[in-house]
């Protein structure tokens, strides 16, 4: 497989009217940090300062094992950067109550297209044990990639809620000039290194992939997923 090719369009899309059931395989939540040398962690919404945030990122352990996987398919000197993967409700629900804020003050007013939008971005913190928000399963990570000079240039910033997020935005609009060029290589490698290791790709974000949870078995057409939602990790 080579990482340069185009993305294909997606698999995965938002809230879809029916999710697989989730069949709990329990399996436990691991720390990242100090996990691999070839995984950095930079919890970002600790740096943020968001109530309920830790300082380390915690995914399920067939997550974190797939994730070492993608790291070892990076160029020498690559590495990853997980920026969030197991998600308190309380972080959900921060992150939910910001953006619509931020729609409200930018002149959008609530209805179908206004909710719409704003699940497009973040999920509805959902308290529903059959519809578990997806970064409160464990499987699901936010990540990029960092090489000897930094982090890559993706096109935009993490949590950019523009179509420019759209992991296939340099697919669908070409690049003109050397630095889009680079982005669109940039992004090629993580999408590809991602699914290889067993991920699906959440169309709308660069740097949102799944494993495991409904979003996942959807994608992949399993008739259940593996992870359910968990409240708290020690
Ligand atoms: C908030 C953003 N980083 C994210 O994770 N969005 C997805 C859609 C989510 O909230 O599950
Ligand atoms: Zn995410």
């Amino acid at each position: 497989m080579k990482f340069t090719t185009p993305i294909p369009e997606s698999e995965s899309s938002a809230a879809s009217a029916s999710l697989p059931k989730i069949l709990e395989t329990n399996e436990p939540v691991v720390p990242l940090l100090q996990y691999a040398p070839v995984i950095a962690v930079y919890p970002a919404y600790y740096h943020e300062g968001l109530a309920g945030a830790r300082s380390d990122c915690f995914v399920r352990r067939s997550v974190a094992d797939r994730l070492v996987q993608a790291a070892g398919l990076l160029p020498a000197d690559h590495h990853l950067v997980v920026l969030d993967g197991w998600r308190p409700l309380e972080v959900q629900q921060s992150l939910y109550d910001r953006l619509k804020s931020q729609l409200l003050a930018q002149g959008w007013t609530e209805g179908e297209a206004f909710y719409e939008e704003l699940h497009r971005f973040v999920a509805r913190p959902s308290h529903n044990p059959e519809r578990p928000p997806r970064h409160l399963t464990g499987g699901a990570v936010d990540l990029t990639i960092a090489g000897p000079n930094g982090w890559l240039d993706m096109g935009t910033a993490f949590d950019d809620f523009t179509d420019r997020a759209n992991t296939r935005f340099f697919e669908i609009h070409l690049p003109r000039d050397d630095r889009e060029r680079q982005i669109q290589r940039n992004r090629r490698l993580l999408y590809h290194i991602m699914i290889q290791a067993g991920f699906t790709n959440y169309s709308d974000e660069w740097w949102h992939f799944d494993y495991g949870n409904q979003a996942w078995a959807a994608a992949c057409g399993h008739d259940h997923a593996c992870y359910g939602g968990i409240l708290q990790v020690n």
